[in-house]
């Protein structure tokens, strides 16, 4: 360890690698874990020293993508990897709104992120610009999927080597949205935190940045631009309340940390914005501590479709759950049949087919208005992380099939008076 910092860059304001439990700083290298007390190490910057303030303006008159903020991400370079990530849409939501009695519901969706249809996109982007400006060719990660598609699509499109490990039971979508790119993939006989082990194992022998292990610290501050994007989106204001969904606890951990340095940077005013958090009944170690007022998780394993948010030892668990009862939120769980209705409601609702981890979020959000514990009044932004192209075995049998008519208008119209007739479920794919 040393306390001698590397970055005197005046338009980056990284300064150091500093330990969330004990504070002791590091270098600016691919490390994660402290030396001393084994706490998760995260990036910290130093905003005086950048040689122009960040104002309003400026960020809003950078390019349309995550790099407007690059001021406040951990890179160096002024051309990091632009593909087009961030900006996704914040709608207003009117028919879900309606349905469940809200009046300020927003949804961020991410299902729509550049390259790879989720906010992996994000966290990807500044890992891989990290990862070049500390000399790796190989990069690499431990997925449940969204991550490996993410990697594998940027990899390449930045020239680097790349190979990544998925549990062997993921869903086709997510196995061929990596092939695609030309990756290897390891595809590990076991769920993702044996996955993860593996890596680390991985990492340790061979010189390659694992985007979500020795990168971590510049990986995951990827995720504070889906609190900055939302603050801008709604016209440099914070919402009162969001729900996101927890895996590893580390997106929502980062969404906080985005509105509070908009705050303390003087772009938004500041504001008590509840944060609450969705997971899924068959892998819920947060949700459960949550409940049990433990502040340490108890491993589980997964066992749920919800496999994209399948982490059984989630690694910023602790962390979410202190957010949730400091900003007076709460952490909920849903079943695998709830998940999918989440899913059906805010297709049929809004348009946006999102994956497992969307049902997820919607399913809580749902529970929670019930419950009572979202004020119809509050400005609530609910994020969409992922997309349902990938997720597609989730939805099978439970959406009813296609009509398969003759060429024929006669064929059209007996189809359309039985569909009229029967209830979608019991529609059949046969020639009626
Ligand atoms: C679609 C999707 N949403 C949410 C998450 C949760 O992110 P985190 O692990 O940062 O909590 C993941 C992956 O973990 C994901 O793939
Ligand atoms: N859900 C991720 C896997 C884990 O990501 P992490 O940020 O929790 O390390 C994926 O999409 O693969």
């Amino acid at each position: 360890m040393t306390q001698t910092l590397t970055n005197q860059s005046r338009s980056s304001a990284l300064k150091a690698l500093k330990c969330k439990e004990c504070g002791a700083e590091y270098e600016l290298q691919a490390t994660h874990v402290c030396e001393f007390c084994f706490g998760p190490l995260e990036a910290s910057y130093d905003f005086s020293r950048l040689s122009q303030p960040i104002t309003r303006e400026s960020i809003e008159a950078g390019p349309n993508s995550i790099w407007r903020y690059r001021s406040f991400l951990p890179v160096e370079t002024d051309t990091p990897i632009d593909v087009g990530t961030g900006m996704t849409p914040l709608l207003k939501s009117h028919r879900l709104a309606r349905q469940l009695g809200l009046k300020n519901l927003y949804i961020k969706n991410d299902a729509v992120n550049m390259p790879t249809l989720s906010f992996k996109d994000r966290v990807v982007s500044v890992a891989l610009t990290r990862a070049q400006e500390l000399g790796f060719s190989t990069v690499s990660c431990a997925s449940t999927g969204n991550l490996a598609n993410s990697t594998a699509a940027i990899a390449t499109r930045a020239g680097l080597d790349c190979c990544v490990f998925i549990p062997a039971d993921l869903e086709a979508g997510k196995v061929m949205g990596t092939l695609i790119y030309g990756p290897t993939v390891m595809a590990v006989q076991g769920n993702y935190d044996q996955v993860n082990r593996l890596c680390s194992e991985v990492a340790n022998t061979h010189g390659w940045g694992f985007v979500n292990i020795n990168l971590r610290p510049y990986y995951s501050e990827g995720s504070k631009t889906l609190g900055y994007e939302v603050a801008e989106q709604l016209g440099w204001e914070l919402p009162d309340h969001i729900v996101a969904p927890l895996a590893s606890g580390s997106l929502f951990t980062k969404i906080y940390k985005g509105f509070r340095e908009f705050v303390d940077n003087g772009l938004v005013d500041d504001k008590a914005v509840r944060f609450s958090g969705a997971q899924a009944e068959g892998c819920s170690p947060i949700a459960q501590a949550y409940k049990e007022d433990r502040d340490f998780i108890n491993p589980v394993k997964p066992n749920t479709i919800a496999k994209s948010i399948a982490i059984g030892n989630p690694a910023d668990g602790v962390y979410a759950i202190d957010i949730a009862k400091k900003t007076n939120g709460t952490i909920e769980s849903v079943t695998d049949a709830e998940i999918v209705e989440g899913m059906k409601l805010l297709a049929e609702t809004e348009g946006i087919f999102t994956e497992t981890a969307g049902g997820t979020t919607i399913a809580v959000l749902k529970k929670l208005v019930e419950a009572g514990k979202i004020d119809p009044e509050e400005k609530t932004v609910v994020y969409i992380t992922g997309n349902g192209l990938k997720t597609q075995e989730a939805v099978q049998g439970c959406i009813g099939q296609p009509f398969e008519i003759e060429p024929k208008l006669g064929s059209f119209e007996r189809a359309l008076e039985r569909s009229r007739t029967l209830d979608r479920l019991d529609w059949q794919p046969v020639l009626v």
